[in-house]
């Protein structure tokens, strides 16, 4: 599964986003290091702070059905085709973080621009459980 086989099934999943509220669609793809693939979109309620973003909704369907060995998230957005590559909100940094700070993060458009970064360079000195767990 490379980056581009990775944000085609992204952009597939935004297609499934629930956004009556800002229609901003956001899919994202998770690949485990073992090779799975998780897909999710974002979805919005009529109290806006519970809505999920795309990348969480694929991250916490992979933790839900026990992998959490993560290699990757793509993520596809209404903005992509216009070569404007959405990154995870902050919320989602936090989580995704705390599954892997290597893991990669991919943006943009699989016919156009592809972005490639890592959770520990999109949150520098981010707040772990190492910070307050004793006897770790
Ligand atoms: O990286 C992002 C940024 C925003 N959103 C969603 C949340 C909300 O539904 C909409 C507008 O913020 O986009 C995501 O899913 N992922
Ligand atoms: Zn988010």
């Amino acid at each position: 599964m490379n980056n581009i086989e990775l944000l085609k099934i992204a952009e597939e999943a935004r297609k499934n986003a629930y956004v009556p509220y800002s229609k901003f669609r956001v899919g994202a793809a998770l690949l485990t290091k073992s090779g799975k693939v998780y897909s999710g979109c974002n979805i919005e309620c009529a109290s806006i702070g519970g809505t999920n973003c795309g990348e969480r909704t694929a991250l916490f369907k992979a933790i839900s059905e026990g992998e959490k060995e993560i290699d990757a998230i793509a993520i596809s957005s209404d903005n992509s085709e216009k070569d404007e590559p959405t990154y995870p909100c902050g919320i989602c940094r936090q989580v995704i973080i705390e599954f892997g700070k290597d893991i990669r993060i991919i943006t943009g458009w699989s016919q156009g621009k592809i972005y490639e970064t890592t959770m520990k360079d999109l949150l520098p000195n981010y707040f772990s459980g190492c910070d307050f767990i004793e006897n770790k």
